[in-house]
């Protein structure tokens, strides 16, 4: 990628805007030729630096670095859209994440919630890519804006290849041990239990520990060819903190009031041949144990968009085909009432029954109380957000990337019928396409 010539475009743009009275929020735009977004990524040294694809093929890709405003609250994020709504006509995109639980725990340079709306964003449509500088005039003084975005334009990096990766001698340690897994699997399948919470979704922290760091980029460039159906994501908030992943399940996708949602619960491995994945697929959409983890989701998320919502559509359950597993789901199509915004979808709907349970008070306290790793952004939200539209993703398949350790996530719904041996199988074959890349599969 030629960088050179956008960036002086861009630094143009700014120039012109010295001699202006720019209000609001401004994004200035120019056409930049890109081979590879992880290496533009990886040649980066400001931070933060975020990375978002939503699963369909045809989505746009977002590489971002630098920062224009954070926020660490829905209720902040809510109230900077109408801040600009008011003041702008172009409305900005917020990218970032939250939690599982956050009156857990989390980890360490992580909060309970952070957005941010990026400095400097390349996105790629196709065959156009274009390279944005995010300004804002309404809330700091123009001098100070302009500096720091001449600042951020200098500081931009050409690509760079990206390293291979090395096989690392990796050290793996689970929590909870496999005999762990065990009790706690025989502990939430109790009657007694059951009767009260009849689904938990129990987790497992397999922690990798390395001699150096890995590009979080480079790796996230390997799983992403091996996810194509999947959401992608990184974040880097410190040189030694990144959480990568590529999630199949969809939290939401809004446009205007029109709201896609889905159930995605239920796995059995892959089989060797098409017959056998029909085989597979079959026995998995009649199995009761199967088929009730992806009941608790989906019930749940009806009778939680019932009072957004104006209009309610329920599909049929059905097979998506991933590259190490089959899993069920089910969509949900919505029209919600107007004004119903982000902040309240997501003050409602995380964590689903995918990744917490039914009820989900019983089944966040038996978690808080079993479960020793902290999940931190695993199981929650990762995505992105605008005034028009927003899409987020259920942040599974994930890899939290620090200094000298790797943490890889899985859960398994845990439901009347549950085989502690089976679950844990379950959890390795969901992560199976890092555990590869990594060299443990
Ligand atoms: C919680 C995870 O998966 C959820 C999503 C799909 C299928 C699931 C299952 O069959 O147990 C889980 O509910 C995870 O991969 O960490
Ligand atoms: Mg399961």
């Amino acid at each position: 990628m030629d960088s050179a010539a956008p960036v002086a475009m861009l630094k143009r743009r700014l120039d012109a805007l010295e001699s202006e009275q720019p209000q609001g929020f401004i994004r200035l735009s120019t056409p930049c030729q890109v081979d590879h977004l992880m290496g533009w990524m990886d040649g980066q040294r400001a931070l933060p630096r975020l990375y978002w694809k939503a699963r369909e093929a045809d989505a746009p890709e977002y590489a971002m670095v630098g920062v224009v405003k954070a926020f660490d609250s829905l209720a902040a994020l809510h109230q900077d859209q109408d801040a600009l709504a008011a003041c702008s006509s172009e409305q900005p995109d917020y990218f970032g994440g939250m939690a599982f639980d956050p009156d857990a725990e989390g980890w360490t340079g992580f909060g309970a919630c952070h957005f941010l709306l990026p400095r400097l964003a390349l996105k790629r449509d196709g065959q156009n890519s274009v390279l944005s500088l995010n300004l804002r005039f309404d809330d700091r003084p123009r001098e100070q804006e302009l500096a720091d975005a001449r600042a951020a334009l200098e500081a931009l990096n050409p690509p760079r290849p990206l390293p291979p990766m090395k096989p690392l001698s990796l050290m793996r340690e689970d929590t909870p041990s496999r005999d762990e897994w065990v009790a706690q699997v025989h502990r939430v399948t109790q009657p007694e239990q059951l009767r009260r919470t009849p689904k938990v979704v129990l987790s497992r922290e397999t922690c990798l520990h390395s001699a150096e760091m890995p590009s979080p980029w480079a790796l996230l460039s390997h799983w992403q060819a091996r996810a194509a159906d999947c959401f992608q994501f990184g974040i880097q908030l410190t040189p030694y903190e990144a959480f990568i992943g590529c999630p199949p399940e969809r939290l939401y996708q809004r446009e205007g009031t029109h709201l896609v949602s889905e159930a995605l619960a239920g796995t059995t491995p892959r089989g060797r041949t098409a017959q056998q994945d029909g085989e597979r697929a079959a026995a998995l959409l009649s199995d009761a144990k199967n088929g009730l983890e992806n009941q608790c989701v989906y019930q749940q998320l009806l009778s939680q968009l019932e009072p957004l919502s104006c209009r309610i559509d329920m599909g049929e359950a059905h097979i998506v085909t991933l590259r190490s597993v089959l899993h069920i789901r089910r969509l949900i199509h919505a029209k919600l009432h107007p004004g119903v915004s982000d902040q309240a979808l997501l003050d409602t709907l995380p964590p689903t029954p995918a990744v917490g349970g039914v009820p989900r008070q019983a089944a966040l306290a038996f978690i808080r109380q079993h479960e020793r790793q902290r999940r931190g952004w695993y199981a929650g939200v990762f995505g992105r957000i605008s005034h028009a539209s927003s899409d987020l993703a259920v942040a599974i398949r994930c890899a939290q990337v620090g200094k000298d350790t790797i943490r890889l996530y899985a859960g398994a719904g845990i439901v009347k019928g549950s085989e502690p041996d089976a679950e844990w199988r379950e959890l390795d074959s969901k992560i199976a396409d890092i555990m590869a890349l990594l060299g443990m599969g």
